[in-house]
């Protein structure tokens, strides 16, 4: 059995990174993989302009008592004109300064009557002012290569007037469950059958990364059905995953008929638990990862071994997320002969690290797990552990995205 670490970074280097970049329009670039950096064409802000609402003034024109005429009342969006000695000019937060003006008096502190400025605190001189390129420099570079793109920033490359991006191609993931058990939720249940959820819940996480689910097929427990699925997955998709059928019962099917479809096995079971016996393979140069069937197996080995895969294969920069830390709240010890990941839930507290409480069941087929916990804590391999020991911490917040 290999050890979970090089299983983790075998697989994370099992697959291509994206060559080919396109077009993707702003308004649709959330969740998408920028293929190129992003270097400003323009400063940010593009003029000195003022942080309130107030009045444009020469500093070295104030004087204790000296009234101010006011030349222009000069909204955002209209161009200044430029001010004249002694003057002022009416500016609202956004107003480029005027050519001339050096320093912005917020409305609060002075009073206009009869279009004459009275200032009542001293300014400083300069103040109120957001000056040309103090947020941005034309030529910085924006954004990396292989940034996932959120909100944050395609707000950044909104404001450079960007509308189209070059992004990778969104990566096509094929999903197969197998299993005669199975019924698909929406058709009839037999006695002898449960609903098949590592399909939908698959195709969710696959989706939560921002990669295209284009197939989630169910095979029968039969040679003849696993091939007529696999041929379509390959012919469709850039990486495939299977669930169930991978250990070593009778019909665990999913292996040979892998290999039957010209494909080769590069690793099978690995030392965690949940999710010993995880493989992985390749077939016309597309990997092939096969799932365990129990449902939190398969969750906890995407997570923890397949979304670093679909990351790389998507083109991003940061393919392994973040470890942290916590500190289990347990009256249980723990102590396993495989890497074991808890279904924990982490509390703060106002000391440095979470409490991580484990969810009270803890085998591979308890579904319940999974929405209430909000990581994994991992136990290493023959160590005792127990309440108030410090274990590494994986977030789903940061392993599911
Ligand atoms: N003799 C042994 N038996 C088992 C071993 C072993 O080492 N020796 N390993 C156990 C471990 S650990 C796991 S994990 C499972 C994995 O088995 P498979 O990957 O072959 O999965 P299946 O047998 O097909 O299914 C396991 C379990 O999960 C349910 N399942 C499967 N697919 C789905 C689905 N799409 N939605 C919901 N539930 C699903 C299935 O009904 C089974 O109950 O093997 C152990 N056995
Ligand atoms: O590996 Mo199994 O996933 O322990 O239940």
């Amino acid at each position: 059995m290999l050890d979970f670490d090089t299983a983790q970074s075998r697989l994370a280097q099992a697959g291509k990174r994206p060559e080919a970049a396109e077009t993707c329009p702003l308004y649709r670039a959330a969740g998408r993989v920028l293929a190129q950096p992003v270097v400003a064409t323009l400063d940010l802000p593009p003029a000195d302009n003022s942080a309130m609402d107030g009045y444009a003034i020469r500093y070295a024109d104030y004087q204790p008592g000296r009234k101010f005429p006011v030349q222009q009342r000069c909204f955002a969006g209209v161009r200044p004109q430029a001010l004249q000695e002694g003057q002022t000019i009416r500016l609202f937060t956004g107003s480029l300064m005027p050519e001339g003006a050096d320093t912005v008096v917020m409305q609060e502190d002075c009073a206009e009557v009869d279009n004459l400025l009275d200032i009542r605190l001293k300014p400083k001189n300069g103040t109120h002012v957001r000056r040309q390129g103090e947020d941005v420099h034309k030529g910085d570079v924006l954004l990396a290569e292989g940034t996932r793109l959120e909100a944050a920033h395609v707000a950044v490359l909104a404001s450079q007037g960007l509308v189209d991006l070059p992004v990778y191609p969104q990566l096509k993931v094929g999903i197969l469950t197998t299993g005669d058990e199975l019924a698909f939720p929406g058709q009839p249940r037999k006695t002898e059958q449960i609903f098949n959820s590592n399909g939908p819940m698959l195709a969710a996480l696959v989706d939560r990364l921002g990669a295209q689910v284009v197939h989630v097929l169910h095979a029968l427990d039969t040679p003849a059905s696993l091939k007529k699925a696999l041929a379509t997955l390959l012919k469709d998709c850039d990486l495939i995953l299977t669930v169930g059928g991978v250990s070593v019962g009778e019909k665990d099917l999913v292996k040979p008929a892998i290999e039957q479809a010209g494909g080769t096995l590069d690793l099978w079971r690995v030392c965690m638990k949940p999710g010993k016996p995880v493989a992985l393979a390749h077939a016309r140069h597309k990997p092939i990862v096969c799932l365990p069937g129990n449902p939190v197996s398969a969750f906890s080995v995407f997570a923890l071994l397949v979304s670093p895969l679909i990351r790389a294969m998507q083109g991003r920069r940061d393919i392994m997320p973040p470890v942290q830390f916590g500190c289990l709240k347990t009256a249980k010890e723990f102590k396993e002969t495989r890497e074991e990941f808890l279904r924990v839930r982490a509390i703060p507290t106002a000391q440095d690290l979470p409490e991580l409480i484990p969810y009270d069941k803890q085998g591979s087929g308890i579904i319940s797990s999974l929405p209430w916990a909000s990581g994994f804590a991992r136990i290493r391999v023959n160590t005792a552990v127990g309440n108030g020991d410090v274990v590494p911490y994986y977030d789903y917040r940061h392993w599911l995205a």
